[in-house]
């Protein structure tokens, strides 16, 4: 169980995220949305120990400030929205750095390490690109490289900041079904931001709807993606229909020709 408490981050001793309180249940899905600069990032980069906040994130009632750096690597895999890669690298040799939590000190990956890398690979369609050095790769292809790490870091909470940036539909609906599938068989917990409301909905258990860094929604997709909440903390225009399925579709309205 992932439990926020109050949190409270920012920068420089200026708050952009204010407390924020929410419970995440062991193999359920948190999918924080909102507007650009709302506090997404910032809170994601909170519970994984990357920003310093007051209130308590904790883990099975323990707070993560309280493990290393090792530890939480253990337990919590994080992707940034924008990371910064080792272009030098092959995809293989960049994904098994994920797997240096679960090394002993000066030990070298193994045969198992391998293993669990190209099995990543195979499920996020990186295989045939396995050998390539990381500058060679599309926008798309060093996104899924990315997740590659962290998938291949096998750990029961998953941070992921814009997991599908860049990602053609195809390729961001089978990232999604991988996490879930994860989530469901492992019991894996996820925390996503997400700018796609859509795919938000259909995806995660629970939205929770930050503007200017406060909770403005909190709730399950039928709740939070209400039409007037979105229009008014997004500033836009949109109508939200009933999908096929009968989850939300988020849909951008047009400015009527004048
Ligand atoms: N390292 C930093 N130093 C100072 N201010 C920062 C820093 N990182 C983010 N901010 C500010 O904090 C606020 C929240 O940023 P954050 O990246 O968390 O928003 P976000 O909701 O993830 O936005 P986006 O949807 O645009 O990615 C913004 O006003 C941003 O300018």
């Amino acid at each position: 169980m992932l439990e926020l408490v109050g949190v409270t981050a920012g920068y420089r001793g200026r708050p952009v995220v204010s407390e924020v309180s929410v419970a995440v249940p062991r193999g359920s899905w948190l999918a924080i949305i909102g507007p650009n600069g709302a506090g997404k990032s910032t809170l994601l980069k909170s519970i994984a120990g990357l920003v310093p906040h007051s209130g308590s994130v904790l883990l099975d009632g323990r707070p993560v400030q309280q493990l290393s750096a090792r530890e939480r690597a253990q337990v919590m895999g994080y992707s940034p929205q924008t990371p910064l890669l080792p272009e030098g690298l092959s995809v293989t040799a960049y994904a098994l750095l994920g797997r240096t939590p679960h090394l002993g000190t000066l030990a070298r990956e193994g045969p198992r390490d391998l293993a669990v890398v190209e099995q990543v690979l195979a499920r996020l369609d990186l295989s045939s690109m396995a050998r390539r050095l990381l500058r060679t790769l599309s926008g798309g292809e060093r996104q899924r490289a990315v997740l590659a790490r962290v998938l291949a870091q096998q750990t029961g909470i998953l941070l992921l900041d814009e997991p599908t940036t860049g990602l053609d539909i195809g390729h961001a609906q089978a990232l999604l079904e991988l996490v879930d599938r994860l989530r469901t068989e492992d019991g894996t917990t996820v925390v996503t931001t997400l700018h796609d409301l859509t795919l938000a909905g259909q995806y995660a258990d629970r939205l929770l709807l930050l503007d200017r860094g406060s909770v403005v929604a909190s709730g399950d997709s039928a709740s939070v993606l209400n039409a007037s909440v979105l229009a008014q903390h997004y500033d836009a225009r949109l109508s939200v229909i009933e999908g096929p399925d009968g989850s939300p579709v988020v849909v951008p309205q047009r400015h009527p020709p004048k």
